[in-house]
C-alpha cells in the first residue's frame, strides 16, 4: 500500500494544532478544519478576485467557515457550557477577563476578531510549515541510509531505557543529540519558508546596497542556507556539520531570526522530534516517486509528490542492519 506523507502529516499537524489552541481534536469541527486550511493557504498566493471558483474566493468562504468554529467555541466557553479547556483559546479569553478585573475596566485588550484572527494565524503558521518538514525529512533519510542507521541505533536505544513509558517526556526528547542534527540539517536544506519579507523603514546602505525607505526587501534564507562559504558542500545532506556549530552569524535562518522568529520553534522541534522516534523505531519505509520538485501553489516548500512510501512495521524482534 502506498501513503502519501505529506498528506498525512498535514491531517496530524492540523489535529495537534487544533487541540492545543482551541482542543478541538475529532468530529465534524476538525473535518472542516483538515480540509479548510488548506484553501486558506493558497488564497494568500492567488490573484484577489472574488468571483466564485477563484482560488481566493474559495480562500474566503473557507476562512468564514474557519472563523465561525472558532467564534462558537468562544460563546460557548462564555456562556460555560463547555468544561475547562488548557488551550491558547482559554488563555486568551481568561488573561482578557483578568486584565479587564485588574483594571476595572471594561475595554478588552483583544476584540473577538483579534482573538480569531490569532488563532487562525497559529494554525495556518504551524500546520503546513512543520509537515513539510516532517516530509521533507522522511525524503533525506531514505536517500541516506547510513544516517538513517546512526538515527535507528540512537533512537532504538532510547526507546530500550523508555519502555516502560507510552509517552515520550521533555527529558527523553532532550535526550536526542544526533536526531536534533537531523532536525536542523532537514530545516536548513529544505528552507520550508525560503524566504521572508522586510519594510525598510528609513534609508540604509548593507554591503554596498542603498536600500531606500518604503522598499521590500526579501531576506534569501534558502541562498544563505545553501551558500557554499557558509556550509561546506551545502547540497550534502549531513546532521554531523553541525557538531562543529557554524559560527556565521544569521546562517541559520529556518525560524527567521530577530524580533520576528518563529513562536512555534520549539514547539515545531518538539513535534519532529517525536516524530522521528516514533518513524525509526516502529517503521521502515521506501519513497517510491524520487520526484524532488517543489509545489507551485504551497505557501511553503514542500514536495509536489507529496512523497510517496510504501511501509513496513519493524518486527518486535527486528535488528538493525548496524547490529548485524
Ligand atoms: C518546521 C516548522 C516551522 C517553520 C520552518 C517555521 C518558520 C517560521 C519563520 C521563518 C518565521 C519568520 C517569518 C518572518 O520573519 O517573517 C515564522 C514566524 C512565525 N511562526 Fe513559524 N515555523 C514553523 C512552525 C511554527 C509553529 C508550530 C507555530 C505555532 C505554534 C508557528 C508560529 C509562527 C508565528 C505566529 C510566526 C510569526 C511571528 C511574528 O511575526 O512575530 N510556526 N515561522
Amino acid at each position: 500500500m502506498v501513503f502519501d506523507v505529506n498528506f498525512i502529516l498535514e491531517q496530524i499537524t492540523c489535529k495537534a494544532m487544533c487541540k492545543m489552541l482551541i482542543s478541538v481534536e475529532s468530529g465534524y469541527e476538525l473535518e472542516v478544519l483538515q480540509n479548510e486550511v488548506a484553501h486558506v493557504c493558497e488564497a494568500m498566493l492567488a490573484f484577489p478576485l472574488r468571483l466564485p471558483r477563484t482560488r481566493f474566493y474559495k480562500g474566503l468562504q473557507a476562512r468564514k467557515k474557519i472563523m465561525g468554529i472558532i467564534g462558537d467555541a468562544m460563546s460557548e466557553r462564555r456562556k460555560g457550557l463547555e468544561v475547562e479547556c488548557e488551550d491558547l483559546l482559554q488563555r486568551l479569553l481568561t488573561e482578557d477577563e483578568k486584565a479587564c478585573g485588574e483594571t476595572g475596566t471594561t475595554a478588552r485588550q483583544l476584540t473577538d476578531e483579534e482573538i480569531k484572527d490569532n488563532i487562525l494565524t497559529m494554525i495556518i503558521a504551524g500546520q503546513d510549515t512543520t509537515a513539510s518538514a516532517m516530509t521533507w525529512m522522511v525524503k533525506f533519510l531514505d536517500e541516506n541510509p547510513e544516517v538513517l542507521a546512526t538515527l535507528m541505533k540512537e533512537q532504538l536505544d532510547l526507546a530500550r531505557k523508555t519502555s516502560s513509558k507510552s509517552f515520550l517526556t521533555l527529558e527523553s526528547i532532550n535526550d536526542m543529540p544526533y536526531a536534533s542534527k537531523v532536525v536542523k540539517e532537514s530545516l536548513r536544506l529544505a528552507s520550508v519558508v525560503p524566504w521572508f519579507p522586510r519594510l525598510a523603514l528609513e534609508d540604509c546602505e548593507m554591503e554596498g546596497f542603498k536600500i531606500k525607505r518604503g522598499w521590500n526587501v526579501n531576506v534569501d534564507a534558502k541562498s544563505v542556507h545553501l551558500d557554499p562559504t557558509v556550509y561546506t558542500d551545502p547540497n550534502k545532506f549531513n546532521p554531523s556539520r553541525f557538531d562543529d556549530e557554524s559560527k556565521v552569524p544569521y546562517s541559520f535562518l529556518a525560524f527567521g531570526m530577530g524580533g520576528r522568529t518563529c513562536l512555534g520553534m520549539n514547539m515545531a522541534k518538539a513535534m519532529m522530534l517525536v516524530f522521528l522516534h516514533r518513524l525509526t523505531t516502529t517503521y521502515r519505509w521506501k519513497v517510491i516517486d524520487e520526484d524532488s520538485s517543489i509545489e507551485k501553489w504551497g505557501l511553503f516548500s514542500k514536495l509536489k509528490s507529496g512523497c510517496p512510501v510504501t511501509v513496513t512495521c519493524i518486527a518486535e524482534n527486528y535488528t538493525p542492519r548496524y547490529q548485524q
